[in-house]
């Protein structure tokens, strides 16, 4: 049984067309889904649709786990702009969302330290956003997003104004990070080959509707030697076609 089931589900803005259109989906916990389409074809109201932060007009969306607070413990998100805030350090930032419930332990202090020290930044815990280069300040919104070991996270092309190396080295670290607590993800893009080098399931969207759904049956943990191979080519010209057919 999937554990995310979304069921024929649309929505549309006040006085607009649909621009989510019908969309039945069902994501496998613990995998990770690549949402993939053209800009505007509706993923980002998809994505804000799962999480609770929009509500659809028809349809529904069934979690096999119980229902997901928007955004509460079980439920991770990470946008495009790393949105952090500057008068708080790095540490602070990453313990936000506790904090805005209930005053951090010292083990939670502990656990945010940890995964700093993961993501290559234990020397930044006690700076200020703003002294970070761009790729710093991504890691930290992904540790912010993982604290709370969510059982589902949501990303909207969180790395999209990284640069190439920046932007490889953190996919390994999401993958990492997301494998080793059995991570359900949803990660939005527009770029094929981030897509087939992340997902299990790559899902394409088009004008409003999910028009394939890809297993990608490449080896795990993924490396960046991947890349430049005959099967991570073929499911990149797969997917290309899948896109290309429809927009045709
Ligand atoms: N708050 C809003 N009010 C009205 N229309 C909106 C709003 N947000 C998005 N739209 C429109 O809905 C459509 C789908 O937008 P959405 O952001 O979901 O697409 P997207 O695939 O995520 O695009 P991108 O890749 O460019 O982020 C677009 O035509 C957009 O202009």
């Amino acid at each position: 049984m999937a554990w995310i089931d979304i069921e024929r589900l649309s929505f549309a803005y006040p006085g607009q067309a649909p621009v989510v259109d019908g969309v039945t989906w069902q994501m496998a916990q613990g995998a990770f889904h690549c949402l993939l389409g053209r800009s505007g074809c509706g993923k980002t109201s998809l994505l804000q649709l799962v999480a609770g932060l929009l509500q659809p007009q028809a349809g529904r969306i069934v979690r096999a786990g119980g229902a997901l607070a928007a955004p509460g413990p079980q439920l991770g998100v990470m946008f495009q702009s790393p949105t952090l805030l500057d008068w708080l350090t790095v540490l602070d930032n990453v313990l936000l969302p506790l904090s805005l419930q209930r005053k951090p332990t010292a083990q939670d202090r502990a656990a945010a330290e940890q995964l700093l020290a993961q993501l290559g930044l234990a020397a930044l815990a006690r700076q200020h956003p703003g002294q970070l280069s761009g790729g710093q300040q991504s890691r930290v919104a992904l540790a912010r997003a993982l604290i709370r070991e969510p059982a589902l996270l949501l990303l909207d092309e969180p790395f999209a104004a990284l640069d190439a190396i920046t932007r490889a080295e953190l996919q390994d670290e999401l993958l990492r990070s997301c494998r080793a607590r059995g991570t359900t993800v949803l990660f939005v893009t527009h770029d094929i080959n981030e897509a087939v080098y992340l997902g299990d399931r790559v899902a394409l969207m088009h004008g409003g509707r999910l028009v394939a759904d890809m297993a990608i049956d490449l080896p795990m943990p993924r490396t960046q030697a991947m890349r430049h191979g005959a099967a991570f080519n073929a499911y990149a010209a797969q997917v290309r076609a899948a896109m290309d057919g429809a927009s045709a």
